[in-house]
């Protein structure tokens, strides 16, 4: 059967993954697709890189653009990268009628409602299973396998690069800077490493998995975000005393009045499988109200591991090409005219619980002072650690866990915590989750 000819952008780390995968499973690949899928041109800017990854007897260009236009490509898979010129050429792309397959998830958290409008508008698919954990069919589960079910949270470790930050920190003691540094060689890291560090590439993956989960536009300007950069390695080893790990998670939950769409360290009970989800693997953990709770884990960066998820989109285009778009699956679940203008909340509207660290004065009478104002907020405290003060000092650490409550009256709590004389500088709040 005559191959679909794919036209691929981009051949750093997920497209020469996707390059090598697909020519060593080609007919694996070709006996699922029902026609070989064949990679007929690459363009890159690094064209000598390109030569080397494709071993020649592939046309190479510099010009994406011409790929975008040419009349024999099919699908053009965007492995480039960023909301710049690869906006450009995924409309182009989709402005000349063909699929789209994209790894792209900060383009599509961003500009995804634009761009699934005009796919929709133009009757062509564009697929993005790789934007979110990597090779983790999650975005399949989520969209397909789930259908039946009123999603009502979402939580997920759903950036390598900062596991594996936090993981090999805590084991090996290595420094932040050191690790961050082994994630960008080992290829998980992202072209602007502060994407992963401040949280931003969960928050696309999480705004992504919000519009799929609850049939809401994507909303990324929106979302709360707060990377590991200001995590303090003594909260994780206060933490562990407590019997939690702190987790990088990207939370998407359905509330009465809104969704809350959220990345932020948090403390999530040891015992819990998503806690033990070490190095660069993801996890993603979803509440559905008729199938519970289910659990989506592997590796969620990495060049295979991507590719594997770039080519299963491959795979689907390729039977789906011919059908009739309206019998195809919606780009993000629910019919575009089912779309529900929902609102994402307010980081003080969402409801939670907390880890408290404040420095105070070692002397009688300071815990009271402090239960007193969480008694009066209504806050009640779950479990409390109070180190003995080393030799020498006057001051000592307290650190609470409390049960929910809305983070407005969290916040005010603190700032009448942190206004007692006894209390030195600011409290340090984690958030907490007990999934
Ligand atoms: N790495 C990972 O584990 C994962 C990455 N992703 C996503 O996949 C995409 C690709 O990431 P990754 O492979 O890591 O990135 P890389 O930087 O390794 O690869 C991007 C490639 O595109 C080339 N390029 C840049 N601009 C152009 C252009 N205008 N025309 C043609 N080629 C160009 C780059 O060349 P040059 O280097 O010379 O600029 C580079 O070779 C991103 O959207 C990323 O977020 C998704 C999941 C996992
Ligand atoms: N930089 C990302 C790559 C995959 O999406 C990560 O570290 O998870
Ligand atoms: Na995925």
């Amino acid at each position: 059967m005559k191959p679909i000819n794919v036209g691929l952008l981009g051949i750093g780390t997920v497209g020469g993954g996707t390059f090598t995968v697909l020519k060593r499973n080609a007919e694996e690949i070709s006996r699922r697709a029902g026609r070989p899928i064949t990679i007929t041109v690459v363009a890159d800017k690094n064209l000598e890189l390109a030569r080397q990854v494709t071993g020649g007897g592939v046309r190479l260009t510099e010009d994406a653009f011409s790929v975008a236009a040419d009349p024999e490509i099919d699908i053009v898979v965007e492995l480039i990268g960023g909301y710049g010129v690869a906006k450009e050429l995924v409309l182009k792309a989709i402005e000349n009628g063909k699929h789209v397959v994209t790894a792209n998830k900060a383009l599509l958290a961003v500009h995804g409602n634009e761009i699934f409008a005009a796919a929709q508008k133009k009757g062509v698919m564009v697929a993005f299973e790789a934007a979110v954990a990597g090779g983790i069919p999650i975005i399949k589960a989520l969209r397909e396998g789930l259908s039946a079910n009123r999603i009502d949270w979402i939580a997920g470790i759903i950036n390598g690069t900062t596991n594996f930050i936090l993981s090999e920190m805590r084991d090996k003691g290595l420094s932040f800077a050191e690790v961050l540094k082994e994630a960008q060689a080992l290829g998980y890291a992202e072209a602007d490493p502060t994407f992963d560090i401040e949280g931003i590439d969960a928050a696309h993956k999480a705004t992504i998995m919000s519009a799929i989960a609850f049939g809401i536009p994507m909303q990324f300007d929106r979302a709360y975000v707060e990377g590991i950069t200001r995590l303090d390695a003594s909260d994780i080893v206060y933490a562990e005393q407590l019997g939690y790990r702190i987790k990088l998670l990207g939370i998407a939950r359905r509330r009465e009045r809104g969704v809350e769409l959220r990345v932020h360290p948090t403390l999530i009970p040891a015992r819990r499988l998503i806690a033990n989800v070490e190095g660069a693997m993801n996890a993603v953990l979803v509440q559905g109200d008729a199938v519970g709770a289910t659990l989506y884990y592997g590796k969620g960066a990495g060049a295979e591991p991507t590719a594997s998820a770039v080519i299963a989109d491959l795979v689907d285009v390729t039977r789906l090409h011919t059908s009739d778009p309206e019998h195809r699956v919606p780009h993000l679940a629910f019919q575009p005219d089912q779309v529900r203008d929902v609102p994402v909340l307010p980081i003080e509207d969402v409801i939670t619980s907390y880890y408290l660290r404040m420095r105070v004065d070692d002397k009688p009478g300071v815990l009271a002072d402090i239960t007193r104002i969480l008694a009066d907020s209504d806050i009640s405290i779950e479990a409390l650690l109070q180190k003995e003060a080393a030799e020498g000092e006057s001051q000592t650490d307290i650190i609470m866990l409390t049960h929910q409550t809305v983070e407005r009256n969290a916040n005010a709590a603190i700032a009448r915590i942190e206004a007692l004389p006894v209390v030195s500088g600011k409290v340090t709040k984690l958030r907490m989750e007990s999934l």
